[in-house]
């Protein structure tokens, strides 16, 4: 159930339902002074006014903001027009524009309250365009899903070279963010692999940009949070793709020599080709196995290994093989597995095309679906931990703070920054090795228990106040706040960089309002003179 309303308390907990308050917007705003002038607009696509509820609801499942109109483009120009119009509008007008790509955000990242959601999955002015050769690339729309371009991309033996773990995410979506998984460590996010972008700025202006050209947008809008521009086309980088996958896991009951292993295997020129890890706390249900799209088998046995209560970590690699090369990547294997210190008795392995491991997410989204356990609230909670810190964030975090059990997977695994480009707007820990942790917690609907959505949103506060505490220099990854404060001290010295490049690409702040970094009330000059130190609201932030 979404519960939509114009005004209501700071903060409501329905069980089932979190749902945090409605931003601020002014009284004399009336939004129904606006929408017959979109109307107006001459375009290939549509706006729809009615029956837009879907625009208010995201994989978090705890923000629901709902817009004024979708915008369902048929092409760039009715994305330009759309945002030209708004911006022409000026400050007054309030309304803001979020591009939603598959809206799999966590809270209400893709909305905008009383506003404009663009409906980027209905742009698909132009098909995918792949170019073999010797850099191949492919040429996609920016509302265009993973999975679609793995699809075509394979019937010409390519595939790009760095993944997110679910498929069912659009380019622009990822892009905004960074996309990182298991092949980070080597080819960098997948915000390292963009060759070129088309972009809509906030003043409707369309700019192609790369590294040559207009590098400085380019890199603004790479990890840049929807903040600069919406992102309507990408050129992703290529490479073949490989047919056959050995997937291994093995399980380890001591954090250090787990982590001093996915150190070294990211760290070896001739290595793996994907490598993550997962926490095992405790006994696992069915959410806690999400990721268990493995040999059947698998679990059976793991659960016959008798852990006697640890907590385990399970390293996870995979390597790339054509059938052609079985001798040799059973060589391989067997060197690289020689050089670990894994409990011998718990090595899992299986063989299965690219494509299913690439996919694996969706076996199990489709179970959890069946369930019903998929549209369920999702309080995740994604942290980049420096290297130099990760034994003492492992020892507190999973040996004290969520001592009983977790709430979903837990992945934990590093990656080199070597890959990764200072000049976009990701923020990451000034370190070379980071970690990446992700807790994926699920809330179990109606539940107030260790299950249940208040619980799982307090336990994340106290691994965040730990890291504050400890000054371990920790990063969110899909960064959440609700104060400017909080918004500074995650971009730390790129703060001003990033003030000014809002400036230069949407200084009225029309784009991605449900970031809660910057308020279109505010004039953005003087909004970014006076710095102010002050709270807004929960559900709104600076
Ligand atoms: C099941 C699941 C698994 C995930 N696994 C991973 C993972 O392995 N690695 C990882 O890095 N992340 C992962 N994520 C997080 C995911 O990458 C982000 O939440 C991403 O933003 C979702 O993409 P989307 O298309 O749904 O974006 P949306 O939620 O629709 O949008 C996200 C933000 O980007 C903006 N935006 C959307 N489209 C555009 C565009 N075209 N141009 C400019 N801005 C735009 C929106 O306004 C919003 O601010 C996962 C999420 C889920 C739900």
């Amino acid at each position: 159930m979404i519960l939509l309303m114009s005004c209501i308390p700071d903060r409501i907990d329905l069980s089932s339902n979190h749902l945090e308050a409605t931003p601020p917007i002014p009284s004399h705003f009336n939004s129904s002074n606006i929408l017959p002038s979109l109307k107006k607009l001459c375009l290939d696509g549509y706006f729809s006014f009615e029956n837009n509820q879907y625009a208010a609801r995201d994989f978090g499942n705890t923000h629901h903001f709902l817009p004024s109109a979708v915008l369902h483009p048929k092409s760039v120009s009715d994305i330009s027009s759309t945002i030209k119009h708004i911006f022409d509008m000026g400050p007054g007008s309030q309304l803001t524009v979020a591009a939603r790509g598959h809206g799999h955000s966590l809270q209400g990242q893709a909305q905008a309250h009383q506003g404009v959601v663009i409906n980027m999955e209905s742009l698909q002015e132009q098909e995918i365009q792949i170019y073999t050769g010797e850099q191949p690339y492919a040429d996609v729309s920016g509302g265009q899903l993973w999975i679609n371009i793995l699809h075509e991309t394979l019937r010409y033996g390519l595939a790009p070279k760095s993944w997110t773990d679910y498929l069912y995410l659009t380019v622009g979506g990822t892009l905004s963010n960074a996309g990182i998984s298991g092949q980070a460590f080597k080819h960098g996010p997948q915000i390292s692999n963009v060759y070129q972008l088309e972009v809509v700025t906030g003043k409707g202006e369309v700019v192609t940009c790369s590294e040559n050209q207009n590098a400085d947008l380019f890199y603004a809008v790479l990890g840049g949070l929807g903040q600069f521009g919406i992102i309507t086309r990408a050129r992703i980088s290529l490479e073949p793709a490989p047919k056959m996958i050995k997937w291994i896991r093995v399980l380890y009951s001591d954090f250090s020599s787990f982590s001093k292993d996915q150190e070294h295997l990211i760290s070896s020129q001739d290595s793996f080709n994907y490598i993550e890890g997962f926490v095992i706390i405790n006994r696992t249900g069915l959410l806690n196995t999400w990721r268990s799209s493995f040999d059947p088998k698998d679990p059976i046995r793991a659960s016959q290994f008798n852990s006697e209560g640890r907590t385990l970590y399970c390293l996870e690699m995979a390597l790339y093989f054509s059938p052609n090369e079985v001798d040799s990547v059973n060589k391989k294997l067997e060197r690289l597995l020689s050089e670990l210190s894994y409990i011998h008795s718990t090595l899992f392995l299986s063989e299965v095309s690219y494509l299913e491991f690439l996919n694996r997410v969706h076996f199990s989204e489709r179970k959890l679906r069946q369930k019903g356990l998929w549209e369920i609230p999702h309080p995740w909670l994604n942290l980049l931990v420096p290297k130099s810190k990760i034994n003492q964030f492992a020892e507190e975090v999973f040996g004290n703070i969520l001592n009983y059990s977790s709430n979903g997977p837990i992945l934990i695994y590093p990656v080199n920054k070597s890959k990764w480009n200072n000049k976009t707007s990701l923020v990451t820990p000034d370190e070379d090795i980071v970690y990446l942790v992700a807790f994926l917690s699920s809330a179990t609907p109606f539940s107030t228990g260790k299950d249940g959505l208040e619980n799982i949103l307090t336990q994340n506060k106290r691994i965040l106040e730990y890291c504050a505490e400890a000054r371990l220099g920790t990063k969110q990854y899909l960064p959440h706040y609700s104060t400017q404060e909080e918004w500074r001290a995650h971009f730390g010295p790129k703060w001003k960089a990033f003030q000014q490049r809002k400036l230069a690409y949407d200084p009225l702040a029309i784009l991605a309002p449900g970031q809660r970094i910057f308020q279109k009330a505010i004039p953005l000059k003087t909004h970014l003179a006076n710095q102010p130190q002050r709270k807004y609201p929960a559900s709104f932030g600076a």
